[in-house]
């Protein structure tokens, strides 16, 4: 990774911080957006420390104009662009039936649409340098998971045009990757959207048992660099995505008793 140029959405917190940390360890030109200033100055001073050489660029990744500043500052910057790693993403908690359609709509938006919109405007510098593009996707991409419809359904809709581009690309030496990390420690379940679209701040589960972020960004970084297709990240998670091609009616029953258990869950 030494020289090459990566950028991460979502890079001031969680997995997406720890990719930076990662790649930027290994020799990469790291480039950390994320939304709130304030946020992204307190990762890039962070990283300075460690001595890897970055770009901090405000970018909110639902905005197509954001996205197209961050690929222009990058470029402007370091002249190429051989990783993208689309990582930004929001998730909620609340039944279909009681949810405001603007919690969908933002999910969709941060997930599926900043992923498409990132690509979209990195895409002919990745096949100038036959790089890397990445989507953090999740279980939730393979399965469809109660009272997560919106993020299911943006995950389904990332891992499906991640996969239409790199058939399209089978020739053009371009790399693309979906990563699908099980339950990781991180704010994601905090920040996850209650059926009015406020934020939860609460994590159901217990974040400590989780993987860590640092060991989701290693898997991430060996991924890219043997150019892996796809990297399903725990037994659990490989067993209930293989099941679920098989027997999807048991692995159903099994999602909903699992997630009907969790402490403030809607699913009755
Ligand atoms: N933590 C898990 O258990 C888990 C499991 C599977 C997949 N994931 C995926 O991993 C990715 C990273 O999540 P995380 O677990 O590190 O949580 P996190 O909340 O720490 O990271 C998400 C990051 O995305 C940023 N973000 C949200 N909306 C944005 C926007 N509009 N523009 C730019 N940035 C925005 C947040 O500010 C945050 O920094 C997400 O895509 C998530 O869906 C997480």
């Amino acid at each position: 990774m030494k020289n090459k140029v990566i950028i991460i959405t979502g890079a001031s917190s969680g997995i997406g911080k720890a990719c930076a940390e990662k790649f930027g360890a290994m020799g990469a030109k790291v480039v950390l957006a994320a939304r709130n200033i304030n946020n992204l100055n307190e990762a890039a001073t962070q990283l300075q420390k460690l001595n890897i050489d970055l770009l901090a660029v405000q970018c909110d990744v639902s905005k197509k104009e954001d996205c197209e500043k961050l690929i222009n500052e990058t470029v402007s910057k370091y002249g190429k662009v051989d990783v993208l790693i689309n990582n930004a993403g929001i998730s909620m908690r609340a039944l279909f039936n009681d949810t405001d359609l603007s919690v969908i709509e933002r999910v969709m938006n941060i997930n599926f649409w900043g992923t498409v919109y990132c690509t979209k405007y990195a895409l002919p510098y990745l096949l100038q340098s036959k790089g890397s593009v990445v989507g953090v996707s999740s279980i939730a991409g393979y399965l469809g998971l109660p009272a997560r419809t919106g993020y299911s359904a943006s995950k389904y809709a990332m891992q499906g045009f991640l996969d239409a581009l790199r058939t399209e690309n089978l020739k053009t030496g371009l790399h693309v990757m979906v990563a699908c990390p099980g339950f990781t420690a991180s704010n994601i379940r905090n920040t996850a959207l209650s059926s009015d679209g406020s934020a939860q701040g609460e994590s159901p589960r217990k974040e400590e048992k989780m993987m860590t972020a640092e060991e989701v960004a290693n898997y991430i970084y060996k991924g890219v660099s043997s150019r892996k297709r796809t990297l399903v990240l725990t037994t659990e998670g490989k067993l209930a995505v293989f099941l679920g091609k098989l027997f999807p009616k048991f692995i159903e029953k099994q999602v909903f008793n699992k997630m009907a258990k969790e402490p403030d869950s809607p699913i009755k």
